[in-house]
């Protein structure tokens, strides 16, 4: 379904950059971001919201994209929509054009608008009111026998790796603006990118495709330790790491020609550390097409990848949503970044449902995969309460 505006006319001004991109977008109606280290793309407004669902999300998304970029008026070739598409194929994924939108690199920055520019009443970002926090639909005993019988099936040899999530709810006096949990994590998650597009917010340290031209490149993520623990000597986590990467590697082959892999080392954040792995190939698939092609890695997902995905919806049986699914977004020329929707929440009104997951072998401890998810919580939690 596609709902556009009558008025498709494109104009670009261009000015000097600000730091305070967050601040920009009026109120917290329809804000949209894609930010990292002070650069990248904030938007508010609605020119056009495109939803698909079903199993060729991805295709539906890329062909409405092109139909929509071949209605605009005037200079289309910086109109950029931002994408969240949903972890399971009967989820609903999102496109969404903003009206207006800021691109920061560099010293520059550029305005977008499409029709006429909206009439903006300036709401102040505001500081969440008295936040409580509640269990989601798995609270941490629960979520820990799901691991452990993950452990027990991988034990018996019926999979290799397995990503199990669970929830967590604030619950805030005033409903939640996203602009303040934007500035929360820019400034907390400086090597993340912070990202809003629909309900989804949040900064993930994983970028699953960024296509410029025919060069793609991804970072894979998994193996975590929130301890100071050295991963890049730990079987455990070497081994969880390895499943992630062979499924990326794997899942693009058809698609890229001169593969090349750097890694794995030490990404050290704020709460936690992971192993990483860089990617960089050639390919002339367009970003959505790839994404189709990798969605899930065994980052969220696990190996093999369709007994990982029903594992999950028997063990685990939350609606992910867009939480582990592709996230970020896609200019005219098809180039763009898409994220895994990681260390995020869905933010409805005055409430936040936060997500996080482990990635789980025949050798994880349930006790140390609940601190884990404590640590990746940490993220969006601590800038809820502006900590
Ligand atoms: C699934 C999540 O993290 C993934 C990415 C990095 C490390 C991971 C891990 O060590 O389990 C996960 O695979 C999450 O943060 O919700």
């Amino acid at each position: 379904m596609t709902t556009l505006l009558p008025d498709l006319a494109v104009r670009v001004e261009e000015f000097d950059r600000t730091d305070e991109l967050w601040a920009l977008p009026p109120s917290p109606r329809g804000v949209v971001c894609w930010l990292r280290g002070g650069a990248g793309l904030i938007g508010w407004g609605e020119a056009a919201r495109i939803e698909v669902a079903g199993p060729d999300r991805f295709d539906r998304a890329a062909a409405a994209w092109r139909a929509f970029v071949e209605r605009l008026d005037g200079d289309a070739a910086h109109a950029v929509a931002f994408a969240s598409f949903s972890f399971d194929e009967r989820g609903r994924s999102v496109l969404v054009v903003p009206r207006v939108l800021v691109r920061c690199t560099g010293g520059r920055a550029r305005t977008t608008t499409i029709g006429a520019a909206p009439a903006e009443v300036f709401v102040p970002v505001a500081r969440p009111a008295a936040v409580r926090w509640h269990d989601g639909r798995l609270p941490a005993p629960r979520w820990r026998a799901a691991v452990a019988e993950a452990v027990r099936r991988m034990r018996s040899g019926e999979l290799d790796k397995v990503v199990l999530a669970r929830d967590l709810v604030a619950e805030a006096d005033e409903p939640l603006d996203p602009r303040f949990l934007i500035e929360e994590l820019t400034s907390r998650h400086p090597q993340c990118w912070t990202f809003a597009v629909d309900d989804l917010v949040g900064a993930t340290p994983e970028m699953l495709l960024r296509r410029e031209g025919d060069r793609m490149t991804s970072r894979v993520l998994a193996g975590s330790s929130w301890t100071g623990h050295d991963l890049l000597t730990s079987r455990q986590h070497l081994d969880e790491h390895h499943y992630a990467v062979a499924s990326l590697v794997s899942a693009t082959a058809p698609h890229c020609t001169e593969v090349r892999t750097s890694g794995p080392s030490e990404l050290h954040l704020r709460n936690i550390s992971h192993l990483a792995t860089d990617v960089v190939a050639r390919t002339t698939t367009g970003l959505f097409e790839l994404a189709r092609a990798v969605h899930p890695t065994a980052a969220v997902g696990g190996t093999p990848r369709d007994a990982a995905l029903r594992l999950i919806a028997e063990l685990e049986g939350l609606d992910r949503g867009g939480y582990a699914g592709p996230v970020g977004w896609v200019d005219a020329a098809g180039d763009g970044e898409l994220g895994i929707a990681l260390r995020c929440a869905r933010l409805t009104g005055r409430r936040a449902r936060l997500f996080a997951g482990c990635g789980l072998i025949a050798d994880s401890d349930p006790d140390a995969e609940v601190r884990e998810s404590e640590a990746k919580f940490a993220a969006v939690r601590d800038a809820i309460e502006g900590r």
